[in-house]
């Protein structure tokens, strides 16, 4: 068992089975248990939210929210959001919206926005970050929109898309990290557990100190 303090238990304060997933590829235990304080993004005109500051508020609810159920463990938690045009995309509530949000993204560049949060229920010590993943998506017809749509991949994720999926055969390039996209910065994450020396690659492996509070 590589990096976790011994006796100190890691929770994935998470449903999404991609968070799960990319968190396992770490070799750290962990248990998972879902937060359900998400807010849902507010009607708000075009460039009054900005992305990374929405997804990492989000990101601290949830791991605050599942802390409070376990006391002395340290608790991860992430969000995540597309913007384009200044809009925020999350998830799709319908078909029609997952249309419409694959015909506003089609053909041109996005911003995916991920917030994580680590949370240390025992002391209340916190270590925040965001990051910020360029994305292009190839133009698409109707028809195509459609038939992927049709696939069901595109409705739990937000900008009802994934890169992960059939949906990387929409995306021809991006600039930033791809876990970001998928819903849980691995770089970022290993840097912000290193602030309570958990570390990946065990001592020395991380490049981060255990000291400051590792906000952004
Ligand atoms: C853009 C994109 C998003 N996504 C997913 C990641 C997230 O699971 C989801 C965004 O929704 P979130 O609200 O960030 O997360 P969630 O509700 O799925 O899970 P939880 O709050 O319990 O942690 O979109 C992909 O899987 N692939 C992609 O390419």
């Amino acid at each position: 068992m590589s990096g976790t303090s011994p006796g100190r238990t890691l929770v994935l304060a998470s449903s999404s089975p991609r968070r799960v997933q990319l968190l396992g590829m770490l070799g750290l235990p962990f248990i998972q248990d879902p937060s359900r304080v998400e807010e849902p993004l507010p009607d708000v005109p075009p460039g009054a939210l900005d992305p990374a500051a929405w997804a990492h508020r989000q990101a601290v609810r949830k791991a605050r929210d599942v802390a409070r159920r376990h006391p002395g463990a340290l608790v991860i938690a992430a969000d995540t959001v597309v913007e384009v045009d200044g809009r925020l995309l999350g998830k799709p509530r319908d078909r029609a919206e997952a249309v419409a949000m694959l015909a506003a993204l089609a053909g041109r560049e996005h911003r995916v926005a991920s917030g994580v949060a680590v949370v240390d229920a025992a002391t209340g010590r916190e270590a925040t970050g965001t990051r910020i993943t360029r994305v292009w998506i190839r133009p698409l017809t109707q028809a195509e929109i459609e038939a992927y749509v049709d696939t069901g991949e595109p409705m739990d994720k937000a900008g009802a898309y994934a890169i992960q999926g059939i949906g990387a055969t929409l995306v021809p390039r991006i600039d930033g990290c791809y876990f970001n996209v998928v819903g849980l910065p691995l770089a970022l994450l290993a840097d912000l557990l290193a602030h309570f020396d958990v570390r990946v690659l065990g001592r020395g492996g991380v490049a981060a100190t255990p000291s400051g509070d590792g906000r952004p």
